[in-house]
């Protein structure tokens, strides 16, 4: 009898335990968050495996519950936050506290391991941060950009024939790769050099693998134990890519030049010792920021190229007006230079209004907060996982007028409200200068010369392909025609 009541006492004991477990795990805190209904263990995993582009989706669930809702997949809770307001609220005012990552997540805590910038919080994001960005504004920096980016493009622009259509997405991959490479080493690479080569499939291997929403172990942690080598392999390939940018390190303390660095490599060897004993700046920090930032530019660059080449060939009056603009400014010179940029006003509009609509990065990247935080009604609980919808306030029309329509004429009168292309507050994307640099080199380098051909052009849909990560312009296929110096007044 007392062992009866012994056994039915355990078990109901064992029950309520589970009971608050599944309590804790999927009623709280997530459910003071509007959201769809979650199911144990999977939360909303069957609803977004079944979207086709999970955007897509988060836009819908936006519509039904409002600009701050909750998804849970798997094991974790990712809150969304879109509205001007709000992004605002969180992303500025509460910048500190909504700035960090999530480092406890799969892919920070096996792959990137806390090394690098992305993946760190703290004090080391910050001096890596404050490095990378005064490398990007020193003079002999973006002059040797300028050179570099002159000699990419007219590699690129011999990718293109004025008779057969070719696809852009591959060549505009490799000159993301370039820039990055003319960044970080000072030199583009040759598109057949075993170096380029070499780096484009590691960069591709990790960019695909090291991805958070991607692997199912983010989800759930306990599958890790059968996927160890997979994650290895990614491992792997992040380590022979530390080795090549040590022996690029190595070249450069004997071209180093420290009165005139040209690179990244050539701003860290000119760190003073007591700057380089600090660990946020030891080498292998600084070599995975280097990584980072590859992995970073992969996607978003070359989705904002091929977008731009898209509304080119979209819009040919645009095109046209932006080729005038350059004939006229530069009256014949082969190489447009930055010397330029303030007179291509025109030009810079254009770059400005793709960069708005282009959509490579809708969401930021993860962010977790350490102290809890208010918006709107609701409480978003300290550690939680946030997504921001940096496109929302893009494409608002409170903020602008026809918002979904291409008009780099709207950029006339300066309007800055609702613009975070490269996100806003501490995390803004660190390579933003690279960005606006070397778009505008690219682009009026190549319509200076070339003028961009549809191979159809009413196949050229508006619609985007989710890439997993960003959107992309549906594939299409174009030709280059050389064009001659018009003379204008
Ligand atoms: C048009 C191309 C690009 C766009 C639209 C873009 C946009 C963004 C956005 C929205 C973020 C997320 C910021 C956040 O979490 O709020 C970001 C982060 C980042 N971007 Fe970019 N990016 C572009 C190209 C690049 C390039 C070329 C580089 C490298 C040179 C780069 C390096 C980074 C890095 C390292 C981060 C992480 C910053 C951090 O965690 O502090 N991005 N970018």
């Amino acid at each position: 009898m007392m062992e009866n009541a012994f056994t039915v006492g355990l078990i109901t004991l064992i029950v309520v335990f589970i009971t608050y477990l599944i309590y804790k795990r999927y009623l709280t805190p997530g459910e003071t968050l509007p959201g769809p209904k979650a199911w144990p263990f999977f939360g909303n995993l069957i609803m977004v495996s079944r979207a086709k582009n999970f955007y897509q989706l988060t836009k819908d669930l936006q519509k039904e519950y409002g600009n701050v809702f909750r998804l849970k997949l798997g094991q974790i809770t990712i809150v969304f936050i879109s509205g001007h307001t709000n992004i605002s609220k969180v992303m500025v005012d509460d910048g500190e506290n909504s700035s960090h990552r999530p480092t406890w997540m799969f892919c920070p805590k096996h792959i990137f391991k806390g090394k690098g910038i992305v993946w760190a919080n703290g004090h080391q994001w910050l001096e890596l941060n404050k490095l990378i960005i005064q490398a990007q504004h020193k003079t002999t920096v973006i002059e040797n950009m300028q050179q570099q980016l002159t000699l990419e493009v007219n590699k690129l622009c011999q990718c293109f024939s004025p008779n057969d259509a070719t696809d852009p997405l591959d060549h505009l991959f490799n000159s993301t790769l370039n820039i990055m490479s003319i960044l970080a080493f000072g030199k583009r690479l040759d598109y057949e050099n075993p170096d380029f080569t070499t780096l484009r499939t590691r960069v591709k291997y990790i960019f695909k693998h090291g991805q958070s929403l991607g692997r199912k172990e983010t989800l759930f942690s306990w599958l890790a134990l059968f996927t160890k080598s997979q994650v290895s392999e990614v491992i792997g390939e992040m380590d022979k890519l530390h080795a090549f940018i040590k022996q690029k390190l190595e070249n450069h303390v004997t071209d180093n030049n420290s009165k005139f660095p040209l690179d990244l490599l050539d701003v860290y060897l000119n760190l003073s010792d007591s700057e380089r004993k600090d660990s946020a700046l030891s080498e292998s920090n600084f070599f995975q920021a280097i990584i980072d930032m590859y992995i970073a530019a992969y996607e978003t660059y070359t989705g904002t190229l091929m977008t731009l080449m898209f509304h080119l060939l979209k819009y040919p009056d645009v095109q046209t007006k932006c080729r005038e603009e350059i004939h006229r400014v530069c009256r014949g010179k082969q190489t447009v230079t930055i010397k330029d940029r303030d007179e291509l006003r025109y030009v810079e509009s254009t770059i400005k209004e793709v960069l708005r609509i282009a959509k490579p990065v809708v969401l930021a990247i993860y962010r977790t907060n350490p102290r809890e935080i208010k918006v709107e009604k609701y409480t978003i609980p300290a550690e939680s996982i946030i997504l921001f919808d940096l496109n929302d306030p893009q494409i608002d029309p409170k903020l602008w007028d026809n918002p979904n329509e291409f008009d780099p004429d709207r950029w006339e009168t300066p309007q800055k409200n609702g613009y975070l292309p490269f996100g806003i507050g501490p995390r803004r994307c660190v390579g933003a200068p690279t960005v606006e640099l070397s778009l505008f080199f690219m682009i009026t380098n190549i319509l200076n010369k070339f003028e961009l051909i549809p191979e159809d052009e009413r196949n050229l849909p508006m619609e985007r392909d989710w890439t997993g990560i960003s959107l992309f312009p549906k594939q299409f296929k174009m030709f280059m025609k050389p064009v001659k110096y018009q003379q204008y007044t």
